[in-house]
C-alpha cells in the first residue's frame, strides 16, 4: 500500500503541453477518480504514474520514492486497461498466475493468491476456461484478478468498464467498490462516466484541457463546484447556467425577467447556475422564471422538462414530479431554491462565494 504524491506534474508532446501542472496528495488506501471529457488528459496523467509515458516536468512519488525515471515494473503498481489484454491460449488460472511466475514466486504462494483473487471476483468456476469461453464481464474480472494477485502498492485502472453493457457496468462497479473495501489498496481510476466517478471515488480530480479544475469529494464537487466547467460537467441532466445582471438583490435574467434574490455577493454581470432539481413551481403571481417546454421525458418517479426561458433561446431543464401533467408547448413558472444558487465570474469561470 502506498501514498502517491503528484507534484506539479506536466506533460508535453513535441512542445505542445497537454498536462499543465497537477499537484495532489493521494493518501494510502484512497480511491481517486480522474474524470473529464475526452482528450482532457486523464489517460496521460495515469500513464505517467504507471511509467508508460515519460514525465516532462514535476515529480511523481509512490510510497515515498520519486519514480520519475523508474520502469513500470519497478514502481510496484498494477494497471488494468479497458481492452483486458488477456493471453488467449492460457486458461483463466494461467492468465492470473503469469506475472507471478515471471517474477519467480513460489508455486504454493502463486496458487494461494490466484485462489484468493478468484474467490473475491467470483471466478472460481471458470479457472480452467480460456478467455474466448468467457463473457465480457468475466474477462474484465480476469484482467482485474491478474492485477489483484500481484498485491501491488497501487492499482491504476483506465476506463476498465467501458466495453461492458450498462447492466454489467453496474455489477462491476459494485464489485470494484467491494474489492477496494477489502484490499484497502490505493487506487487511481480514469473514467469519463460521471456515475462511476461519483459512486466510486473518495475524491475526484475533475480535469479540463490538462488542468485539474477541482480536487474534492464527490459531494463537495456536486454541491460547491469550483468552476463553471465543473458545474456543467458533473450532474445529469446538467446544471442550467446562464448570464444575469445583478443590481443589489434585483437580478435580471435573459428575456428581461426579474427575480429578487437575497444576499447577492456583488452587482454586475454574473453567470448563474441552477440545478434542475432546485427549481420549484412558483405560486400564482410570484416573480418567476417562465420556462416554455419543448419536450417532457417521463421516467416514472420523476419527469424532466426540457425547454427555454420564455422569449429567449436559453436552454432550461426542470425536474418535475412523476405525476406532473406538464406537456410540450406549455409554459411552467418556476423559482429557484435560493439556498442552492451557484454563481460564477463570467471572465474566469471561478465560483463566487457562497
Ligand atoms: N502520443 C501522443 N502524441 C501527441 N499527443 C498526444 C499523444 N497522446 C495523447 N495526446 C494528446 O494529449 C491530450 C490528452 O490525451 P489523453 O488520451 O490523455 O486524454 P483522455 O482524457 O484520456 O481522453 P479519452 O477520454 O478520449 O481517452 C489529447 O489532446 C491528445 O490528443
Amino acid at each position: 500500500m502506498a501514498r502517491i504524491l503528484l507534484n506539479d506534474v506536466r506533460k508535453s508532446y513535441s512542445g505542445n503541453q497537454v498536462i499543465h501542472g497537477i499537484t495532489m496528495d493521494i493518501a494510502d488506501g484512497e480511491f481517486v477518480v480522474i474524470v473529464g471529457p475526452s482528450g482532457c488528459g486523464k489517460s496521460t496523467l495515469l500513464r505517467m504514474v504507471a511509467g508508460l509515458e515519460a514525465i516532462t516536468g514535476g515529480t511523481v512519488e509512490i510510497g515515498g520514492k520519486v519514480v520519475n525515471t523508474l520502469e513500470p515494473r519497478e514502481r510496484d503498481i498494477a494497471m488494468v486497461f479497458q481492452n483486458y489484454a488477456l493471453y488467449p491460449h492460457m486458461s483463466v488460472r494461467e492468465n492470473m498466475a503469469y506475472g507471478l511466475k515471471i517474477a519467480r514466486m513460489q508455486r504454493s504462494e502463486i496458487e494461494a493468491r490466484v485462489l484468493r483473487a478468484a474467490r473475491m471476483l467470483e471466478l472460481e468456476p471458470y479457472l480452467d476456461r480460456k478467455p474466448r469461453a468467457l463473457s465480457g464481464g468475466q474477462r474484465q474480472r480476469v484482467a482485474m484478478g491478474r492485477a489483484l494477485v500481484r498485491e501491488p502498492a497501487a492499482f491504476l485502472l483506465d476506463e476498465p468498464l467501458s466495453n461492458l453493457d450498462a447492466k454489467l457496468r453496474v455489477q462491476m462497479r459494485l464489485q470494484i467498490k467491494d474489492m477496494h473495501l477489502s484490499t484497502g489498496q490505493t487506487t487511481l481510476y480514469v473514467t469519463h462516466d460521471q456515475v462511476e466517478a461519483m459512486t466510486l471515488a473518495d475524491r475526484l480530480i475533475v480535469m479540463n484541457k490538462g488542468v485539474a479544475e477541482q480536487i474534492a469529494t464527490p459531494l463537495e464537487v456536486y454541491q460547491r463546484p469550483a468552476t463553471e466547467f465543473v458545474a456543467g460537467f458533473i450532474g445529469s441532466p446538467a446544471m442550467n447556467i446562464f448570464s444575469v445582471t445583478a443590481d443589489g438583490d434585483r437580478v435580471t435574467l435573459p428575456g428581461g425577467h426579474v427575480l429578487d434574490l437575497p444576499d447577492m455577493p456583488r452587482s454586475g454581470h454574473l453567470r448563474l447556475g441552477l440545478r434542475p432539481e432546485h427549481l420549484i413551481p412558483a405560486e400564482p403571481g410570484e416573480a418567476a422564471i417562465p420556462v416554455q417546454l419543448r419536450s417532457v421525458e417521463r421516467l416514472g418517479a420523476d419527469a424532466f422538462g426540457y425547454g427555454t426561458i420564455e422569449g429567449t433561446d436559453v436552454a432550461m431543464t426542470l425536474r418535475l414530479p412523476g405525476t406532473s401533467t406538464a406537456e410540450r408547448g406549455q409554459t411552467v413558472a418556476v423559482v429557484p431554491d435560493t439556498r442552492q444558487l451557484h454563481l460564477f465570474d463570467p471572465e474566469s469561470g471561478r465560483r463566487i462565494t457562497p
